[in-house]
This record gives C-alpha cells, structure tokens and sequence, in this order.
C-alpha cells in the first residue's frame, strides 16, 4: 500500500508518517525543502523521539520523498498509484498543493480507475472539504461530476504536540508521547483504511471544535500572553499564575460553549482540559511560543480558535466571552519581526488604527459588544506591555 503525504514537517514526520508505517504503508513523502527530500531520499528512514524522560526511539522506514519544485510531474504519478493521500503543510498552503493534486487526479482517471480518499490532517475546521474546494476549482464541470464518484475528501482532527526541532540529525523528530487522529468516516470512499491510531467517526464537528477550541486556544492563550510577558516557551508561559488563571478561565468559556453546543459532560470536559494543560507542561517539549503563536492572521480569522468560539459563545451561552477577548486582544499585540502575519497585523494596526484591524482581520461587526470588549482589552494590554 502506497501513502503519499504533502508536508515532510514536524507533523508530517512526527505524527502522520509514523502511523502511516505502523500500518505497513510505504510512504512518498512530497515538499519543497531541499534538504529533507534529499535525506529522505539519501537514508530511506528516519527517527521518531519521544519527549518522556524515557526518551524512547522509534525507526520509520519505507520512505522515500519528491522536490514538486524540481519534479512536479514525479507527483502526479505517485498520486495516480497512491491508495491513501494526506496532507500536512499549513492551511496558507492548501490553495497551492490543490493545483499538483487536481493534476495528479486527472491522470489517475486515465491510468488507474480507482476510489481514493484524500485527508487533510491541518488544524483547520473543514479542512478537507476546503482542499476539495481548491481541487474542484481547477476542474471542468464534466470533470467534477466523474471525480465526484471516485475521490473523496474526509474532514479530521489531529492532535499531537511536535514542536519546533533542534536536532543534530534534520531528519529526527521530537513528538510529544500522546497523540489522537480522527477521521469522518461518512465521507469517505471505498475500503476504509486500516491505521491503528485513527479514530473514525460519523460527524467530525464536535471532535474538531472540541479539539481546535480547546488544545489550540489554551495554545494561543499560553503563546500572546507570553509572548507579551517576554517568555520563551510554552511550559514556563504556564507557571506564570496570571496567564495560568486566564488560560483557565479561557477554556471554562470555550468548555462551556462546547458543552452546550454539542453535549459534552462539562465535567469530563474538565478533565480533558486537566490533560491538556498536563501536556502542556511537558518541559521535555520546550515548545516555543513564536512556533504556538505563528501566523495570527490565521488565528484571528472569523472560524478560528480564538475569534471562532468568542462569537459562538456569545451567541449560544449568551454572555461575554471576557477571557476570549482578552487572547484575543493580545494576538493583536503579537509582535514577532520574523512572522509575516504578524508584520501584515502590526502594519494594519499602525496604518489604519486598531478598529479597522480588528474588523479587517476577525470580520466582526464594530457595533457587537466583544468588538468594543476586544479594542479595551487590546488597550489595556497596552499599559502592561
Ligand atoms: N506541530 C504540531 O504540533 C501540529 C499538531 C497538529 C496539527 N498541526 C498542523 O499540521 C500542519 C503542519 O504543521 P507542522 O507543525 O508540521 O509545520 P511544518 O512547518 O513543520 O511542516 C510543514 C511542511 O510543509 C512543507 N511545505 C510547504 N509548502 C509546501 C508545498 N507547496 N508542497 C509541499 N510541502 C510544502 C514545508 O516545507 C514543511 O516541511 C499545520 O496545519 C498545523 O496546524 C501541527
Ligand atoms: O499549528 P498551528 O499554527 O495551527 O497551531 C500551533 C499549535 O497550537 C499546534 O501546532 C499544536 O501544537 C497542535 O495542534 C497540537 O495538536
């Protein structure tokens, strides 16, 4: 069985390429870093580390990789073979991958007439339904209807924390131990695919939204305020006690708009919070906030982890979401020179004013409450900076 996954990141290796093998797949890897497709190329295996004090090793192996810069048409045909094709490259990047895979299609309905599922694995609500928009968009009206019966795009959630890596060995990834994958089963196509570590469901809503509002938001919330207190990392941002409470009291809202919304126990709820900070405080991971916090463009976006359930809550628990505002508030203060998103923020904010920002980038109505409550939290922060 062939597996061909965009992305041979932290993610991509970390988490997605290491139950790809367990399940006996061969995995091509496609990416435009250089250095990693040669090495793959180079050692056909690479190694999987544990952040535990046990520090235990795993070897991935049967895996290969493909420049789509230097060998575009190398990719269609790995997707015309493929039995399984995943993503894990960012969501900015899906729109430019849709292009090679529409491609890729096109000649596997010539060659190989054969149902195919296609995942994207990216923090991203709908993420796969997205990338089938960007495919479909590149397609003939003829060709959608064909395509339609054999390609499918099941939406999922995945969770394992990989931080940013230091390693002497560039192909060697450090992960966090605990991990969760889930895929919406009902949308998928053909033999579903037999990978330990999947879980499969019929409607990925709530998992999705359980997952991106919680370990993403507290996330963010641990990043900004860090950031904005001139802390490194994720652990050290929460042993500080005031960002601790906030990022508490920040996933008691989403937690409580989660319950509500989809029927979650708030106390289990709870307890997958607990987990969560638990993870969080992994100093074997010194996970830094510049890599939790990159692109705010992307996380101040309408349906992302902070702005997302800010609105939701408002408008189902019918309050003011005052801790969400307050992350909120200090995404917009997040600074980071090397962060295009966070240039493109910053400019916005000092060429047209932080109102216009706010509205431009989280396409709230200036008239709501959390508008106004976001723009006097983003001033407070101001005076502690
Ligand atoms: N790191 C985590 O903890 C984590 C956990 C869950 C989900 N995710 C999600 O996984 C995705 C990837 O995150 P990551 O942390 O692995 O990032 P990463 O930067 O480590 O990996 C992304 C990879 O995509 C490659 N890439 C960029 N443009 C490409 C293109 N046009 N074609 C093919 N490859 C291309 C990059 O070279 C890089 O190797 C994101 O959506 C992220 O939200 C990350
Ligand atoms: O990947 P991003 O940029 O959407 O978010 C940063 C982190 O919150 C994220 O990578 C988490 O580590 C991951 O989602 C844990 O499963």
């Amino acid at each position: 069985m062939k597996a061909v996954h965009f992305g041979a990141g932290n993610i991509g290796r970390g988490f997605i390429g290491s139950l790809l093998y367990d399940a006996g797949y061969e995995t091509i890897f496609v990416d435009v870093n250089k250095e990693i497709v040669d090495l793959l190329n180079a050692r056909k295996e690479y190694n999987v580390v544990l952040a535990a004090q046990s520090k235990e090793t795993v070897t991935i192996k049967n895996v290969s990789a493909i420049n789509s810069m230097e060998h575009p048409d190398h990719v269609l045909e790995a997707i015309a073979e493929a039995d399984l094709i995943t993503t894990a490259v960012g969501p900015t990047i899906l729109p430019t991958i849709a292009k090679s895979i529409a491609q890729g299609l096109r000649l596997r309905v010539e060659v190989n007439k054969t149902p195919l599922n296609i995942i994207a694995c990216e923090n991203l609500i709908g993420g796969s339904t997205i990338l089938k928009e960007h495919v479909f968009d590149q397609l003939s009206e003829a060709e959608k209807n064909t395509y339609n019966d054999y390609f499918a795009f099941p939406d999922a959630a995945v969770d394992r924390i990989v931080p940013n890596q230091v390693n002497e060995d560039k192909l060697q990834v450090m992960v966090e131990p605990y991990y969760e994958w889930v895929v919406e089963r009902s949308k998928m196509i053909g033999v579903i695919p037999q990978i330990d570590g999947i879980t499969y469901v019929d409607d990925l809503k709530p998992y999705i939204e359980r997952k991106l509002f919680t370990v993403n938001t507290g996330h963010a919330v641990a990043a900004y305020l860090g950031y904005h207190a001139n802390i490194q990392t994720i652990d050290q941002a929460l042993d500080n006690k005031d960002i601790r409470n906030q990022l508490e009291q920040t996933l008691l809202e989403t937690g409580t708009l989660l319950s509500k919304k989809h029927g979650f126990d708030l106390e289990e709820h709870k307890e997958y919070i607990e987990k969560i900070i638990k993870r969080f405080l992994n100093v074997n991971l010194a996970d830094d906030v510049t890599r939790v916090g990159r692109g705010p463009l992307r996380k101040l976006g309408p349906n992302d982890r902070l702005v997302g359930p800010a609105k939701q809550f408002v408008e189902i628990v019918k309050e003011e979401p005052v801790y969400l505002a307050k992350a909120i508030a200090a995404a917009f203060h997040y600074d980071v020179e090397s962060d295009d998103e966070a240039f493109q923020v910053q400019q916005l904010i000092e060429e047209k004013g932080i109102r216009a920002a706010v509205t431009e980038v989280t396409k709230l109505e200036s008239s709501s409450h959390l508008f106004e409550l976001i723009v006097e939290q983003y001033e407070q922060l101001k005076t502690s900076k």
